[in-house]
């Protein structure tokens, strides 16, 4: 018995332009093409169906489909390949290998011959023969192995637009975005450069060089890493679990397959793809991007702002007019025996301040200053010092305001009679509200949320 290995090394993300093959195909040898379609219909773990329309369908995922659709376009017919010979054993692609196999028993007379495809690098390692142009097995010499890692340092894939313009944002936003991903490190490094994700001190490695650190080295290498190519999913499991515990941060995963599913149920939010997503990754995940955008997450970032900043200024504005209430009622009852506002005043003060002024705080629309912010840390107080500072400065103008009206208001508006008492409470009151309107107003401020400006 021999086994013949064949493998096909990949960087495929998109076959796009496929109309050209058929016609370089056609120069190879007779035994090329047929080891080659071999490798293609039958290591895959996609499927050539025909629908009810007639039409021949691809399934599977996208590498996988990418190759089929290839093997397609070079004139194979995928249902004639695999009846050609019988598959003895399938070891289907796993993301921590970055690669799959399968055994084949050849109709050729009791032969059996093992394909495996996958991550370019590590197929390229594993050889040490090569079929030429000619359709002969070769030694692979240094010379070709030179050819063959230059050809994929090439790959390189066009960025989808906007991506760059959405990293842009998110540092102007202090969020540091990092690229984890199970694809070539120079692939990684071209994509991440272009982006803006990739800048000239930070760091980019290679998950299986990530996983031999130790915990002290791990310390100084986290915050430089930009990004982390060739990884596996306990390499993002990893990588956040210490940016959120060891270093205390925020952490956001954003994540397709199912080998994101450790690192979406690990970061504080996990945002998973809705289109290209996979069941696993959506079910580990907070958040579902319907479309796929990554300036979508720049507007999920920005919402989550506007909601946190609009209860801050409501929770600011509510907690003036309790205080100052309070404290109005309470010294004037303790000092004069009366409470200057009723209690049908009160509640009047809580409905429309509650209904009307607090809710119009708290449905304000984000903009987009909220990106030229900081954001909020994990252990911040939700009532920052800076509200601290606007709650009490607000509080005691409006008390000294109030209290100068209840001990000098019936002399400086010359109040005397049997009525004065009524019309200085009224007059205490609307005051009181006036007051409010000027506190909606300074609620309102951005600056409720104590944040500054970041310099960009
Ligand atoms: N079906 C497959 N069969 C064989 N190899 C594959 C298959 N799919 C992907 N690969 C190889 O594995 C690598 C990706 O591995 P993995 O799926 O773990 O990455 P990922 O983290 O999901 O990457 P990405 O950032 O592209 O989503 C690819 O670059 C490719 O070389
Ligand atoms: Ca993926």
């Amino acid at each position: 018995m021999t086994v013949v290995k064949s493998c096909i090394g990949m960087n495929v993300k998109d076959v796009s332009n496929l109309s050209d093959v058929s016609s370089v195909f056609s120069d190879l040898p007779e035994s090329v093409k047929k080891v080659l379609l071999q490798s293609i219909f039958n290591n895959t773990g996609g499927e050539v169906v025909v629908n009810k329309d007639g039409k021949k369908e691809i399934l599977g995922v996208p590498t996988d489909t990418a190759l089929l659709a290839f093997g397609l376009a070079l004139g194979g017919d995928f249902q004639a390949v695999r009846q050609a010979s019988k598959l003895v054993k399938v070891e289907p692609f796993n993301s921590t290998k970055k690669r799959m196999g399968v055994v084949l028993e050849l109709p050729e007379g009791g032969d059996f011959r093992a394909h495996t495809k996958g991550a370019s690098e590590i197929i390229l390692a594993n050889c040490d023969k090569v079929i030429n142009s000619n359709g002969e097995t070769v030694p692979l010499d240094d010379a070709s192995i030179k050819h063959l890692q230059v050809t994929i340092n090439e790959f390189a894939y066009p960025v989808r637009p906007g991506v760059k313009e959405s990293v842009a944002i998110c540092r102007s936003a202090g969020i540091t975005v990092r690229m984890v991903t199970g694809d070539n490190i120079n692939t990684a490094k071209a994509i991440a450069r272009e982006c803006g994700i990739l800048t000239d001190d930070g760091l980019a490695i290679e998950g299986p060089e990530f996983r031999e650190k130790n915990q002290e080295e791990l310390l100084s290498l986290i915050p430089k890493i930009q990004v982390m190519a060739r990884s596996s999913p306990l390499d993002k499991h990893t990588l956040v679990k210490h940016l959120r515990t060891t270093f205390d941060e925020v952490v956001a995963v954003t994540g397709d397959g199912t080998n994101d599913a450790p690192a979406l149920h690990e970061a504080d939010i996990g945002l998973a793809m809705g289109i290209a997503g996979t069941e696993v990754a959506k079910e580990s995940a907070d958040v579902i991007i319907l479309d796929d955008n990554f300036s979508t997450i720049v507007t999920v970032a920005k919402w989550g702002r506007s909601v946190y900043i609009n209860i801050q200024k409501f929770v600011q504005f509510q907690l003036t007019v309790n205080i100052v209430a309070l404290i109005v009622n309470f010294s004037s009852a303790c000092l004069t025996g009366s409470a200057p506002l009723t209690a049908v005043q009160l509640l009047w003060v809580n409905m429309i301040m509650d209904t009307l002024g607090a809710l119009a705080l708290a449905t304000e629309p984000p903009n987009n200053d909220l990106m030229k912010r900081p954001p909020v840390g994990k252990r911040q107080n939700f009532i920052s010092n800076v509200m601290w500072r606007n709650i009490l400065g607000q509080s005691f103008y409006q008390f000294t305001v109030l209290w100068l009206l209840q001990v000098k208001g019936e002399s400086i508006f010359r109040l005397d009679g049997p009525d004065s008492n009524v019309i200085l409470n009224t007059l205490i009151f609307n005051t009181f509200v006036f007051c409010q309107v000027f506190n909606e107003i300074s609620s309102r401020m951005p600056i409720a949320a104590g944040l500054k400006k970041i310099p960009v």
